[in-house]
């Protein structure tokens, strides 16, 4: 079964596709806050439900004997429905309005939260905190907030839910409010958006509430529908790592030669000069085509294939920048780790493999630097390793060099997993901090 909203217009499509109207957001909170009935509640008043889905909701929710048509089950049965079979960290759930459509990337489970969140935090546009009202901010709320801005996720939004359960009381909120917004202020995010709800009733989930006359902000949808994440794209460093090199080996296309990926940073245009890395050389850009046929330009997050005016040899891994703003190839790559391997911590002389854009290598751990306590944001300097859930930031060797950026520039070209080479599993993930 789908949980895909409605069906566009090819104008939307293209939209999409070019992610303009498209808002990646993950969601937060601690057990019970309400983030399932929450994620239910805008499924259902954005109408992505289905019918049948919702009766057998509202029978389900008779037979518990809940007063309420119970929203959390919408959740939590799709929520079951994906993990049948597989083990997820992270599902994602989709909806859309006529203004945008929505990827929620829903950490289900308390205990690896970190790595789940790292997981979904890491492509979102906006983090969704969630907190109940009567307990206020608890340590989780804050660590949760400190992971997405370590992350660079660029939106933040704390929301105040059973709001109902205080008697909509302003005071409560605001004394929630003002204590978030001293903590944000210590991070690096430069957009807070506190939001009083019920989730459970609806109050400014979708429209604003008459019963919060005091609140003048937008409801929650709202605000999804409008933060302007178009800025938020790095147009400026051109990078564009080649997943795939296009050569048809036969019939009319033959003498077709083009580089597959998605574009990482900046904006490529038919004739713009580039630098190919790691081989230094340059040549133009020739034309960029698309599965709808070939565009004026293309940028983050397009998927296209570039072909080049010179053939030169390239393949999966190099990178397509400009010659005056390119990454400088290094082996040396200080990092803030996140470890997610519960079976041994990461340690120096460890060694694991490199998964940065398309590029694979190898790397030694040299050095761990300091273990971070995400609650009081102290650094343990006497820290030389990392356990699960762990993070720190870490100095590693490479055995070929990457073509990096800092991850506070690019999230793409800054973020790296870690293999275990012997298992193949994904044991950390890394924010290059310099290159
Ligand atoms: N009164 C009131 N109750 C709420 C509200 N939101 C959620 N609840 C109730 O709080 C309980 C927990 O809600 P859930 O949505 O299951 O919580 P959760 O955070 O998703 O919990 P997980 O199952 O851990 O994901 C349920 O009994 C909900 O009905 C609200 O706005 N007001």
């Amino acid at each position: 079964m789908s949980t895909t909203g409605t069906t566009g217009t090819d104008d939307e499509a293209a939209l999409v596709h070019r992610g303009a109207d498209l808002l990646r957001f993950a969601t937060a909170g601690s057990v019970d806050d309400g983030k399932s009935t929450l994620i239910g509640r805008l499924l259902l008043d954005s109408k992505t439900v289905f019918e049948d889905q919702l009766a057998s909701v509202e029978r389900a929710s008779r037979d518990r004997g809940d007063e309420y048509t119970n929203l959390a089950l919408l959740t939590d049965g799709l929520r079951a429905e994906r993990e049948q079979g597989i083990t997820i960290d992270v599902a994602y759930r989709y909806f859309a309005t006529p203004r945008r459509k929505f990827i929620i990337a829903d950490t289900p489970g308390h205990v690896q939260y970190t790595r789940n969140m790292v997981t979904g935090a890491s492509t979102a546009d906006l983090a969704l905190v969630l907190v109940d009202a009567r307990k206020g901010l608890v340590e989780q709320s804050r660590r949760h907030a400190f992971l997405a801005t370590l992350l660079q996720v660029p939106h933040l939004v704390l929301v105040v839910n059973k709001m109902d359960l205080v008697d909509f009381d302003e005071e409560v909120f605001r004394r929630i409010r003002d204590e978030f917004t001293d903590f944000a202020a210590r991070l690096e995010v430069h957009d807070v958006q506190v939001v009083p709800v019920s989730a459970l009733e609806g109050d400014n989930v979708v429209s604003r509430s008459a019963r919060t006359p005091w609140y003048e902000g937008p409801s929650l949808l709202h605000h999804l529908e409008n933060v302007h994440v178009a800025g938020d794209r790095n147009l400026v460093d051109t990078r564009f790592p080649v997943q795939y090199v296009i050569r048809p080996q036969s019939g009319r296309h033959r003498d077709y030669r083009g580089y597959a990926g998605q574009v990482a940073g900046g904006v490529l245009r038919p004739g713009d000069e580039v630098m190919v890395l790691p081989s230094g050389l340059t040549t133009r850009i020739a034309g960029i085509d698309t599965a709808d046929g070939p565009v004026a330009e293309a940028f983050p997050p397009m998927s296209v294939v570039v072909r080049l005016e010179d053939e030169l040899d390239v393949s999966r891994g190099d990178m397509v920048c400009r010659p005056h703003n390119a990454p400088t190839p290094t082996q040396d790559v200080d990092a803030m780790v996140c470890w997610m391997d519960e079976s041994a911590p990461l340690a120096p002389g460890r060694k694991y493999a490199v998964k940065h854009t398309t590029r694979s290598a190898r790397a030694v751990v040299k050095e761990v630097q300091y273990r971070l306590d995400t609650d009081t944001l102290h650094r343990d300097e006497s820290a030389d390793r990392l356990g699960l859930n762990d993070i720190g930031r870490v100095r590693l060797r490479t055995t070929t060099p990457l073509l990096a950026d800092e991850y506070r520039r690019n999230r793409t070209t800054g973020g790296f997993v870690l293999v275990d080479e012997a298992t193949n599993r994904t044991v950390g993930a890394g924010m290059i901090t310099s290159a």
